[in-house]
């Protein structure tokens, strides 16, 4: 496995992302890899705030092209202050979510387009994607229901979308998987979280 590698968790709520990135950052690192996590939106002291204000649940006014803007907007100051520095260093990035989450959720589930995101993002970091996504695969209601569980997790502004959005958003990951054959590998997140360690360490042993 090579080392200034840009990797990505992606996929619908509570598909177990956060979960499993923390195990496998565990795993790489006792290898002696040399690797930063981070997640977005957020990942920078600004980007953070962007966070806030993106998912404040009293935000309910906020219109879609803003959202796409501010996850952009966001993303530009994550990737020139942390992203880009980790990987000119040597390092692998191992991150939450990033721009095939604005593809789905702002391109399909808000209906905005995925090209015309897609070009936000251009132009916020230009041609950069990943290379190697994990894409967790969840039917949403099963990773709400684990989201709804866990009183401690705090629910924000995207979490509380119809059933119908976060389908749409599922079926817009499994199009992008499609479209992306060699970046994105696809894991079943419905089995237990040994068995999806595995899926994913299989996935960045082999493609690496
Ligand atoms: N494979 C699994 N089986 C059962 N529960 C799981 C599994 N993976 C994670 N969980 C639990 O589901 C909840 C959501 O997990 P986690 O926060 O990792 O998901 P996520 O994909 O990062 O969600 P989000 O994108 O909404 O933040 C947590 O309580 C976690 O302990
Ligand atoms: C990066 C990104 C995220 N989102 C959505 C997806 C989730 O609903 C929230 C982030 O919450 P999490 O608990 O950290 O997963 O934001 C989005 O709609 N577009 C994006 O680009």
């Amino acid at each position: 496995m090579t080392k200034a590698k840009f990797i990505t968790f992606e996929g619908p709520e509570g598909a177990g992302k956060t979960t499993i990135l923390k195990i496998i950052a565990q795993k790489l690192q006792l290898e002696g890899i040399d690797l930063v996590t981070t997640r977005e939106p957020g990942g920078s002291k600004i980007a953070e705030k962007i966070r806030d204000v993106i998912l404040d649940k009293e935000h309910t006014e906020m219109d879609a092209k803003t959202e796409a803007l501010l996850y952009a907007a966001a993303r530009s100051q994550h990737f020139v202050e942390k992203i880009q520095p980790a990987l000119d260093a040597g390092k692998m990035v191992l991150c939450d979510r990033f721009i095939d989450s604005s593809l789905t959720y702002q391109g399909v589930g808000r209906g905005l387009g995925i090209d015309e995101v897609y070009n936000i993002n251009v132009f916020a970091i230009g041609e950069k994607l990943p290379d190697c996504t994990v894409l967790f695969d969840l039917d949403p209601a099963v990773g709400l229901a684990r989201i709804n569980a866990h009183k401690d997790r705090e629910v924000n502004r995207l979490d509380v979308e119809s059933l119908a959005f976060h389908r749409s958003v599922r079926e817009a990951y499994l199009q992008l998987a499609d479209k992306y054959p060699e970046r994105i590998h696809i894991v079943d997140a419905s089995k237990n979280i040994d068995d999806v360690v595995e899926q994913v360490y299989g996935i960045l042993k082999t493609s690496m």
